[in-house]
């Protein structure tokens, strides 16, 4: 007898889940492997009058996230989450990474034995005694299942249009890894499988913070110039944060869509310089930025400048990351915007 089909479920539905849905919708079906149906977990709201799960079932379009694409009829809105995930072999967390602790308490005594996790989030977990741990880590201790990750330069507009780019699946499962790799990989999406899950996850949450300095450095009115020196000074406080809480992986994997090509894109393109900028020209704070400029899309820089600068004070290193550092006191409003710049005008680069 064959093996039964596995069944993938995704978990969000915002900007990235939509289009990591909508890719999927098409892939799925190239496979004898899979369920043709993937069920995606929304969170319910109304838009336009309408529940949004009817609006993407009837449509086939999620007309608040990612308006003008189509999903395939495959992709079935559920605003029940035990119901998304219930029967899943392969379960996407694409949310927030704030939603992330609170979704799995609601799944975790639904998940199918033998399942596995993949984690699109960026940014960090923090536990109620301000412990501060991976998302991959707190979803495998939550559901007691594996879980890999998908980092890379992916503005989800950018690659719902289908414009070429790439991205980094952290695997050190083969089987696994290829199996995410096939359900994602398109002509246009080029997926690369690395070991170096805790790095590539650890690149993503903190490529925010940078972009966010990004932004004040765009609000200050600095040139490409300085954007160029925020950019390289993060990498190397990227660089050094891998080097001093995750040794033992392999050098190159900055180099790889998770690493500096992440980095590039989201302090030209995201969402996340586009507020930052805007903090520093109106003056008014990051939480009221958020309502008024995203349309219900959450920012993920802010919360892991404050998750950082928490993991550095626990372990008495935050002096070696001053721009890291900097992006939260700025955000919190205890130092002036401008003070970016002394940031890196005495950068430890420079001692
Ligand atoms: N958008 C991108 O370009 C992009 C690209 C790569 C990675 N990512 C990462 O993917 C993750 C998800 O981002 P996104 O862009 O898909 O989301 P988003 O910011 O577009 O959307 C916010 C989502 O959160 C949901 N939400 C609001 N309140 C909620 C709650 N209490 N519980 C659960 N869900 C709630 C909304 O319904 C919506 O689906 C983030 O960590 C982000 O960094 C995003
Ligand atoms: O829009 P941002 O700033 O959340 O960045 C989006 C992606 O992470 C870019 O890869």
């Amino acid at each position: 007898m064959s093996d039964p089909l596995k069944r993938v479920a995704i978990v969000g539905s915002g900007n990235w889940g939509s289009t990591i849905a909508k890719i999927i919708g098409n892939n799925i079906v190239k496979f004898n492997t899979f369920e043709n149906e993937v069920r995606m977990y929304v969170y319910e709201e109304m838009v336009d009058g309408r529940k949004l799960t009817e609006i993407i079932n009837e449509e086939h379009e999620n007309t608040k996230y990612l308006p003008g694409h189509k999903f395939t009829p495959n992709i079935v809105a559920y605003a029940d989450v035990v119901e998304t995930v219930k029967d899943a072999d392969i379960l996407l967390f694409i949310l927030p990474h704030q939603f992330v602790e609170r979704t799995c308490n609601a799944i975790k005594s639904h998940v199918k034995p033998g399942a596995f996790a993949v984690s699109f989030s960026k940014g960090f977990y923090v536990g109620k005694d301000n412990t501060v741990e991976l998302l991959s880590t707190a979803i495998t201790r939550l559901l007691e299942i594996p879980c890999y990750v998908v980092m890379g330069a992916n503005i989800a507009s950018e690659v719902a249009s289908g414009t070429f780019c790439e991205a980094t699946v952290g695997a050190r499962n083969y089987e696994h890894g290829q199996m995410v790799k096939g359900l994602l990989q398109t002509e246009e999406f080029r997926i690369v499988i690395k070991p170096d899950t805790e790095v590539i996850e650890v690149l993503g949450a903190l490529k925010n913070i940078v972009a966010v300095a990004a932004g004040f450095s765009d609000g200050l009115g600095y040139g490409d110039n300085t954007k160029a020196a925020v950019i390289r000074l993060g990498l190397k406080e990227m660089v050094k944060f891998c080097e001093e809480f995750f040794p033992g992986h392999h050098p190159h994997i900055f180099l790889e869509s998770c690493g500096v090509a992440d980095l590039v894109t989201t302090c030209y393109g995201g969402r996340n310089r586009k507020v930052a900028a805007a903090f520093v020209k109106t003056g008014k704070d990051i939480k009221t930025l958020e309502a008024e400029m995203l349309n219900g899309q959450k920012l993920q820089g802010p919360d892991a400048a404050a998750e950082v600068k928490e993991w550095l004070k626990e372990k008495g290193q935050a002096n070696k990351f001053p721009l890291f550092t900097a992006v939260h006191d700025i955000c919190e409003r205890r130092i002036e915007p401008t003070a970016l710049i002394d940031a890196l005008r005495y950068h430890p680069e420079f001692w």
